[in-house]
């Protein structure tokens, strides 16, 4: 496991009407402070990768759909540096994954119709506190071609 990142299985209540899905609560010892809440669509078979925040700590839950999240660790002083973290997550498989700062990520759509990736963050979203690369940069040791057997 990547040095600060938590997943945390997430209750449903389901029945004959629907269901309640939970995400995060400000008493569970994951919340620090409330920033943002946002949400990203992701198509079939879209990648939305490399991400990394400098300063933000982010909580992602995926209620409509599945992803396949990765998260890579080049952090200098890590325990867990070079370590990469591949999780498939979605309404089937329903979890809360805490991502600290300074980690990259990106995620890929892998349900038949999209993906709804739901952000609860510390601080708003802030352009210049967030870097990106390419998908395909041979920095991040991870091809998102790959099925990951
Ligand atoms: C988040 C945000 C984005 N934007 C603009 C920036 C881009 O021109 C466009 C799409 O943003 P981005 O490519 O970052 O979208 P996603 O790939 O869905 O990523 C977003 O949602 C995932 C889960 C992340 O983790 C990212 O930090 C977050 O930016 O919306 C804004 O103008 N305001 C905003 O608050």
């Amino acid at each position: 496991m990547i040095d600060g990142v938590v997943i945390q299985p997430l209750k449903q209540i389901i029945d004959e009407r629907g269901k309640v899905m939970h995400m995060i609560r400000s008493d569970s010892p994951l919340f620090t402070k409330f920033g943002e809440i946002y949400f990203s669509i992701v198509n079939p078979g879209a990648v939305k990768a490399w991400k990394r925040h400098l300063r933000m700590t982010q909580h992602f839950a995926v209620p409509v759909g599945k992803i396949k999240l990765v998260i890579y660790d080049d952090r200098l002083n890590s325990v867990s540096r070079k370590k990469i973290e591949i999780l498939e997550i979605g309404e089937d498989n329903y979890h809360l994954v805490r991502i600290p700062p300074l980690l990259w990520y990106g995620f890929k759509g892998i349900s038949k119709e999209f993906a709804l990736v739901a952000n609860c963050t510390d601080m708003p979203h802030e352009p210049v506190e967030s870097e990106h690369i390419d998908p395909y940069d041979k920095k991040i040791p991870y091809n998102w071609n790959s099925s990951d057997e």
